[in-house]
């Protein structure tokens, strides 16, 4: 088995996380796949503190952050922001917080991301949630979301399709080939979706007992 070995930021400072070392489940998925709408599902029944990556970067743009700019032109071309930055933003929710378990939505977005978090922190996800849907889907409901997202324009769609294919997607094989990943069919009514995502999240016993 290999080690993980605890890395710094680029300051020289370490990860708090490496010492919290919370319980967190991955979620992802690709644009509108329902990931932040079945995340406050699952919040609701299994006590989990959800966190989504790109809300906390929106947020960040709204704090009038030194990287608020980068970060606002990242979004509105569906760029991946550089891993330091989201990873403390992680990290600041995470520390804030009492739970000790999190749905972290939307990270790790590409293989770098993935890196630099397994060495920042050490910490390894539970399993990693894959909500599965096909782009048209995906297309049609962010088209229709209407919360006044920069990056939901048809444009801005195709590229994150792309980024999520050439980028996301190999975080996923990864978790794969390592028996992380749970699988759902992410193209059916909400509903019929928090049904596959709740067996997933309730124990092996309760489900005998019911
Ligand atoms: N199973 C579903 N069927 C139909 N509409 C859905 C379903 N799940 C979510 N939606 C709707 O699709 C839109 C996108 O959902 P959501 O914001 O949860 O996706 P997301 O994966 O978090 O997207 P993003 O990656 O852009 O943040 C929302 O308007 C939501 O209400
Ligand atoms: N790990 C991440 C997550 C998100 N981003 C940027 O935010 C955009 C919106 O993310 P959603 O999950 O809310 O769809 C995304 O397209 C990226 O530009 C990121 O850089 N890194
Ligand atoms: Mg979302």
């Amino acid at each position: 088995m290999r080690t993980i070995v605890d890395a710094s930021y680029t300051d020289g400072s370490k990860s708090a996380l490496s010492v919290k070392k919370p319980k967190v489940v991955f979620v992802l998925g690709g644009p509108g796949s329902g990931k932040g709408t079945q995340c406050a599902n699952i919040v609701e029944h299994f006590g989990y503190t959800h966190l989504s990556a790109g809300d906390l970067l929106r947020a960040e743009i709204n704090s009038g952050s030194e990287n608020g700019t980068m970060i606002q032109n990242m979004i509105s071309e569906g760029k991946i922001v550089p891993p330091e930055v989201t990873i403390k933003l992680l990290e600041k929710a995470i520390m804030g917080s009492e739970n000790d378990k999190f749905l972290i939505d939307g990270f790790p977005r590409n293989e770098e991301n993935r890196a630099a978090f397994e060495s920042l922190t050490g910490i390894v996800p539970e399993f990693v949630l894959f909500f599965d849907c096909s782009e048209e889907e995906m297309k049609r409901r962010l088209l229709g979301r209407n919360q006044g997202r920069v990056d939901d324009n048809i444009d801005t769609i195709r590229k994150r399709f792309k980024v999520f294919v050439e980028s996301s997607l190999p975080v996923i094989n990864y978790y794969n080939s390592k028996g992380k990943v749970k699988k759902i069919d992410a193209g059916k009514p909400v509903a019929e979706v928090f049904e596959a995502v709740k067996a997933v999240f309730t124990p092996v016993n309760d489900k005998a007992a019911a």
